[in-house]
């Protein structure tokens, strides 16, 4: 059989009403009673699928761009028809994801641009930074540790298979009698803190993650997993859609309106972001070749698990957090199952680690702002720690996990594969969390299988009795899908069973970032003032500086003011927080140019901005130096000390990389900006030139037209012209111009009255009234002599032209009938004025007048 005759088709959707799903009550039960489409019978019901979605969440779930959730991604995000994109099959074997390929990485600790907007408040939303319950928060403080689980059941076009009522605490859950494998059996209820329906993601994230993002920022570590099997709607309570915003946007809002709300501590946020595919674990924050060719190792035991080499990038505003999710979505991978359905087949780990202090007492570092008198309880033991020299930090880490689906491996070898690796890790973490439960309420220390899997071994840490856990697992009702959605609730079961009791971490960490980032921002302080000390007692000393001198020390404090600004921007406050807001201009650049300086003073900025490379080149180098000079472990060195100086080298690097954004600023933005300035300068110009030309043109045009129309006059001129002599050689011809004699002025032909002339006249007239018509002019007046009219033309006319010499000429035309008449004293008259036909004849006919 090939590989495609096994695959399904996708199934058809028929929307209709509900007709059999019962929950008994719940706010959102509109949601579960939406049309369904039938079930596929050609689908076993071992067979796992995606099952079609209501049309209503289908229609409503139109993804925007813009910022308000995680991104859709091409390997994550799934379209409502759940088409994915496919991941090729061996992805990690040396071959380059083109998602990895196309998401060059950009911002990180390094990149962190200082200047950057930060989070604008007046855009967060409503619902989650004015809603911060503290009561609320402070009750779910008081409750005993355990972990938090819920189920989510995703809306669905076919008949639901299990009753759910919600009415009652604990919520329930119970397979319908019919779909029961032996009727017999009576069936089982499960029993939930919360039973989630429908599409709306705001009430599945106050329900089962608020409350452990805000424990996270107040020092807890805090877990929350997304569990179930494929499509089941585990990425969209995580990460959602732009219309509804998951778990992981609504707490990065929530994290930063935390921080506007504490006054008086301030704090340091990096992220990380990985996968776990076929138990490697792939850095999907790092650049797509590192990624490639280096997967993260786990070191370290107990607490001390570290992750390397581990991208850890610094963010200071959500912009900043929406970036590396979105970074990170795009490298993620998925793969097809062998029945046609798209599924991720990965596990995905977003992590936050959150620092956060007291606020010193100098009057830089006294809040100002308003503060919430029990918001955040007091931190135990900081004052104690503070007394004995050092202030203490308090570090958590929030985890944030999408599971790959629960489902069992299938044919496919690659599948099998993967099948395996995840079901090993799932089944890890299931009993991983089972230890920790009873160890921790039985009094035992029994052996807790973290090694079993990456992912338990990743987040021993956090899972290690000391992180505040919330898992959702999350199941599709249809009949079909009754096997699997039994195995996640045995699974919720299981852990619910679990208690935690996690406790807050707060010392004097001097390795801590933002203990670090807080020391240099103060050795670069002191070193500030003392050059300004040095620089106003020079006078006094009689000292005086050369004029490269002077440059050399205000570039000296230039760069230490830069990298303070630096550093400050990447600790939050209250104040900071709102002091960025709307500051969305680009960044001064120093090299912004100003086209109306002089070539000297072009050259010094020039000059200047070189120096100041220079100088963060040479820190660049003696931080390496310093980096590689770093004293080596001996091989036999025990595990602990290598993973100290393996954290200590992560830190080092992270510092480093700092400057070198700093490097980057300053050379790559002012290069950029002038480019621009440059770049905007002349596409003015080219416009105005753009636009002559075509003003140019226009003219060319009506010039053209202009020579078209005299050309036409002239060619009908000419042709009158002709007529005239072929009537005045037919007249001739007949004779009636008298006997023939030689030319002369004085003797000229005399025309016979009648016949030829009325004939010429009548010809005159309609070619007058022609030439009328043709320019409008008024009608000619019985008196008028058409040979008088060719002068009112506007065009030149051979009619026009002089005719001289013929003072002699006595020409009697009688009047014939209404035919204007030239009387011998007419002709006369115009001596000297125009005679055409004369000329007409004389010069160019040579016909004898
Ligand atoms: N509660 C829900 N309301 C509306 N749509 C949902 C809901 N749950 C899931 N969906 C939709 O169902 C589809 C599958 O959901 P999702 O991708 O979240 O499943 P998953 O469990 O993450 O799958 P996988 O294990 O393959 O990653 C998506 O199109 C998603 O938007």
């Amino acid at each position: 059989m090939s590989a495609n005759s096994k695959l399904v088709r996708p199934i058809p959707f028929t929307p209709r009403r509900n007709p059999g799903l019962s929950v008994a009550t719940g706010a959102d039960d509109d949601h579960t009673r939406l049309p369904r489409s039938t079930t596929p019978s050609l689908l076993g019901s071992s067979k796992k699928y995606k099952a079609p979605l209501s049309s209503e969440s289908r229609t409503r779930h139109t993804v925007k761009s813009g910022f308000g959730s995680v991104p859709p991604t091409p390997s994550r995000s799934k379209s409502r028809d759940g088409s994915r994109p496919k991941t090729p099959l061996s992805p990690r074997k040396g071959s380059e994801s083109p998602f990895l390929m196309a998401n060059v990485s950009e911002m990180d600790v390094s990149n962190v641009d200082p200047e950057e907007v930060l989070v604008d408040f007046e855009n967060v939303e409503a619902d989650v930074s004015a809603e911060i319950d503290e009561a609320m928060l402070r009750s779910e403080y008081g409750k005993e540790d355990k972990v938090l689980v819920s189920i989510r059941i995703r809306p669905s076009d076919n008949p639901s298979a299990w009753d759910v009522t919600t009415a009652t605490q604990p919520k329930t859950l119970r397979l319908q009698q019919q779909h029961m494998k032996s009727a017999a059996t009576p069936s089982q209820d499960f029993r939930f803190d919360e039973i989630l329906t429908g599409s709306e993601n705001k009430p599945v994230y106050n329900a089962v993650a608020r409350s452990h993002v805000c424990a996270a920022m107040d020092g807890y570590n805090a877990v929350i997993f997304a569990y179930g099997q494929t499509a089941s709607g585990k990425t969209f309570t995580l990460s959602g859609d732009e219309d509804q915003p998951g778990i992981i946007p609504r707490a990065m809002k929530d994290v930063f309106a935390y921080i506007k709300r504490s006054p008086t501590r301030e704090y340091l946020l990096r992220c990380s972001y990985i996968e776990i595919y076929n138990e490697a674990i792939h850095d999907l924050l790092a650049p797509p070749n590192s990624s490639v060719s280096q997967p993260v190792q786990i070191q370290g035991t107990g607490a001390n698990v570290i992750l390397t080499p581990l991208r850890e990038e610094v963010v200071t505003s959500l912009n900043g957090v929406h970036e590396v999710l979105q970074r990170g979505e795009g490298n993620r991978r998925t793969a097809s199952t062998d029945w046609n359905e798209r599924s991720s087949r990965s596990h995905s780990v977003f992590r936050l680690v959150i620092e956060s202090r007291e606020r010193g007492s100098t009057a830089d570092d006294v809040p100002s702002g308003r503060t919430t008198p029990g918001f955040r309880p007091p931190t135990p033991g900081g004052p104690k720690l503070q007394a004995r020299g050092g202030k203490s930090v308090q570090t958590s880490v929030l985890s944030l996990i999408d599971l790959a689906g629960s489902e069992k491996a299938t044919s496919d070898k690659d599948r099998t594969r993967e099948g395996k690796y995840i079901n090993t890790s799932l089944l890890t973490l299931g009993s991983v969390i089972s230890t920790l439960g009873e160890n921790a309420a039985k009094g035992k220390t029994d052996h807790v299988p973290f090694r079993n899997s990456k992912l338990t071994r990743m987040l021993q840490p956090s899972l290690s009795g000391n992180a505040r856990i919330s898992v959702i697992c999350t199941i599709n009702p249809d009949a079909s899908a009754v096997a699997e959605s039994t195995s996640t609730l045995l699974f919720a079961q299981r852990i619910k069973k679990v208690q935690l009791h996690a406790q807050k971490k707060e010392v004097v960490d001097t390795d801590a970032l933002l203990e670090r980032y807080r020391k240099e921002i103060e050795e670069l302080k002191k070193r500030l003032s003392e050059k300004e000390k040095e620089n106003n007692g020079a006078p006094a000393k009689g000292r005086r500086l050369s004029a490269r001198e002077q440059l050399d020390e205000s570039l000296a404090m230039d760069n230490l003011n830069a990298r303070i600004r630096q550093l400050t921007k990447l600790i939050l406050t209250s104040q900071t927080v709102d002091e960025n807001k709307g500051d969305e201009s680009r960044p001064a650049s120093p090299a912004k140019v100003n086209f109306d300086m002089s070539p000297y003073q072009l050259q010094q900025e020039l000059l200047a901005a070189r120096r100041q490379i220079e100088t963060q080149a040479n820190q660049i180098l003696s931080l390496e130096a310093a980096l590689l000079a770093r004293p080596q472990l001996p091989p036999d060195a025990p595990d602990s000390d290598k993973d100290k100086l393996l954290t200590e080298q992560a830190k080092t690097i992270r510092e480093l990389e700092i400057v070198v954004k700093g490097y980057e600023d300053n050379l790559g933005e002012p290069l950029r900006a002038v480019r621009e300035d440059v770049e905007k300068e002349w596409s003015v110009k080219l416009e105005q030139e753009v636009k002559l030309r075509e003003e140019k043109k226009v003219w060319e045009d009506e010039l053209v037209k202009q020579l078209d129309k005299e050309r036409k006059m002239r060619m009908k001129l000419e042709d009158e012209r002709q007529a005239l002599a072929a009537f005045v050689k037919k007249f001739d011809s007949l004779g009636l111009g008298g006997p023939v004699f030689p030319v002369s002025k004085l003797q000229p032909p005399m025309p016979t009255p009648g016949g030829a002339a009325a004939l010429f006249a009548q010809r005159q007239k309609s070619r007058i009234s022609a030439l009328q018509a043709e320019y409008s002019m008024p009608p000619l007046a019985e008196s008028e002599s058409p040979m008088r009219l060719g002068t009112e033309l506007t065009a030149p006319s051979l009619l026009e032209e002089e005719w001289d010499g013929v003072e002699d000429v006595s020409i009697e035309l009688e009047k014939i009938g209404s035919l204007p008449v030239a009387t011998k004293s007419g002709l006369m008259a115009r001596k000297g004025s125009r005679s055409p036909v004369r000329e007409v004849l004389s010069a160019k006919e040579n016909v004898p007048v």
